[in-house]
């Protein structure tokens, strides 16, 4: 079987470690010859690499593991890129999140006038990485979650429309786990779904098992009651998640007929979210104090100690869909996933230049959309008011457009006034100096 070469953009990411674990867990299915790093923090990346080096040491010492800063080293000689970038890291998800509730307004890593600020950060990193890519592996594909996916997804069809990049998300799988968990099922992939909406904006439409029997009603019992929160929580969901779970029971009331994705809530219950947020301590405090405090310990730990075991790292199951997706590509699979892709009629009532997340098969020549067919109103509504926040940030990036980028801010559903969003605006452009394009 062909092994691949992969590098890993963002190698000092806290998702890094349990990638590279489940990587390993697959190599049957999608052997690696060679395993890159790529960050543009040094000393970040090396923390993560070097407990990584460890664990390839101990399970797979045949392949070549190395990590850089240099593009043209981490990207020559490979067959697929992992990115996932934060530009800005922590402390900027902090204001993202922080400087919406100053004025009343919820603050989110991927929603609302955070999602977009992170959005204008993201754009110029991910460009980036594709033209590393373009420049020095031509034939590799880019699979990409660097959030904000749907801003980043509307980018790169924008600005690299011939571009070899996927652009995907974990929550649908997040949510079908614990859906299965629900149905009484072992696995996710004993359900087949039909599900459409714009990333981290969607609905399921249909879910069965792998006989075509009807999995929703069995479901909706649980949903109407606890939301996604599963009978039994072996994972041990941190409270903020566990409070986003169960609220999906509210979410899901306005259609009954579907079951939404988690993050609807912010769209359609932003004040709640305001009211139950604490402006002092948000969610990026909150990563900061245990994903970033445990990954980054477990791997000094490691480090220290030169073995594996000295670590608490754990392998990132959901991640697997990033190995479906390599292994589609590679080995022309007809994987059957939810990709973010062009519309181009898959949703026959909506923009067909619009960056939606359906159903795709996909194969070596990357996917193949399945139809949607019409939506009803209610949900064709509300994606067109925030499919247009989300090409007017892209444009804002795009033009250098104060007055664009306000108006996207202006549009969103989580924004009272183009007072309060013209507020917002100011006080993230100063935050974002260094990062974001100057506006004019
Ligand atoms: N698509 C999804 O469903 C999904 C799921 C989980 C996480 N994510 C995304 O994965 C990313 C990583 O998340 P995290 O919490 O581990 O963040 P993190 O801050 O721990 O890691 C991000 C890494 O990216 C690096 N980086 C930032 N800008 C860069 C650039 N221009 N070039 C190269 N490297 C750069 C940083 O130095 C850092 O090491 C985020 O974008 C997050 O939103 C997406
Ligand atoms: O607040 P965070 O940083 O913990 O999570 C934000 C991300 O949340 C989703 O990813 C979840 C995923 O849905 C869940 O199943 C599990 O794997 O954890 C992931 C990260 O917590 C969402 O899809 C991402 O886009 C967010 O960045
Ligand atoms: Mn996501």
């Amino acid at each position: 079987m062909k092994k691949f070469s992969v590098v890993v953009a963002g190698g000092g990411s806290t998702f890094t470690p349990g990638i590279v674990l489940m990587l390993l867990a697959n190599q049957h299915r999608f052997p690696l010859r060679a395993l890159k790093f790529y960050d543009n923090d040094g000393a970040r990346q090396e923390t993560i690499a070097e407990a990584c080096k460890v664990i390839l040491k101990e399970q797979a010492p045949d392949i070549e593991f190395s990590y850089t800063t240099d593009p043209k080293e981490a990207f020559t000689d490979i067959d697929f890129v992992m990115a996932h970038i934060r530009v800005g890291k922590y402390p900027m998800r902090e204001q993202d999140e922080k400087i919406p509730l100053r004025h009343g307004v919820l603050g989110q890593e991927t929603c609302g006038p955070g999602g977009i600020a992170y959005g204008m950060r993201s754009i110029g990193g991910v460009l980036e990485l594709v033209d590393f890519m373009e420049k020095y592996s031509p034939n590799a594909w880019m699979l990409n979650y660097s959030n904000p996916a749907a801003i980043v997804a509307e980018a790169t069809r924008r600005l690299r429309p011939k571009a070899k990049i996927l652009n995907i998300c974990d929550m649908p799988i997040g949510i079908e786990s614990r859906m299965a968990q629900i149905a009484g099922l072992k696995d996710r992939k004993e359900m087949r779904v039909r599900y459409y909406g714009l990333n981290h904006f969607g609905w399921w439409t249909s879910i069965e098992d792998k006989n075509g029997n009807d999995l929703m009603p069995k479901i909706r019992e649980h949903v109407a009651k606890f939301g996604y929160v599963p009978p039994s929580d072996e994972h041990g969901t941190e409270a903020s998640w566990n409070d986003t779970f169960s609220k999906a029971k509210d979410v899901w009331a306005l259609d009954p007929s579907t079951f939404p994705n988690t993050y609807l809530k912010y769209y359609l219950f932003p004040d709640y979210v305001v009211e139950h947020s604490n402006p002092e301590h948000t969610r990026a405090n909150e990563v900061m104090e245990h994903r970033e405090k445990h990954v980054f310990g477990s791997c000094n730990a490691i480090i220290q100690a030169g073995k594996s075991s000295a670590g608490e790292l754990e392998i990132d199951e959901h991640a697997s869909y990033i190995v479906d997706l390599a292994a589609a590509i590679a080995f022309n699979t007809q994987e059957r996933m939810l990709l973010i892709v062009p519309n181009n009629g898959a949703i026959n009532n909506f923009d067909p230049e619009a960056m939606v997340e359906i159903p795709c098969l996909v194969g070596k020549s990357g996917p193949e959309p399945l139809v949607v067919g019409n939506i009803p109103q209610f949900q064709k509504g509300l994606m067109s008011q925030q499919v247009a926040v989300e090409k007017l940030v892209v444009e804002a990036w795009e033009e250098r457009s104060y007055v664009k980028l306000w108006q996207a801010i202006t549009l969103s559903k989580t924004v009272p006034s183009a007072s309060v969003a013209k507020a917002i605006l100011d006080d993230l452009i100063v935050a974002n100096k260094e990062y974001w394009p100057e506006l004019k």
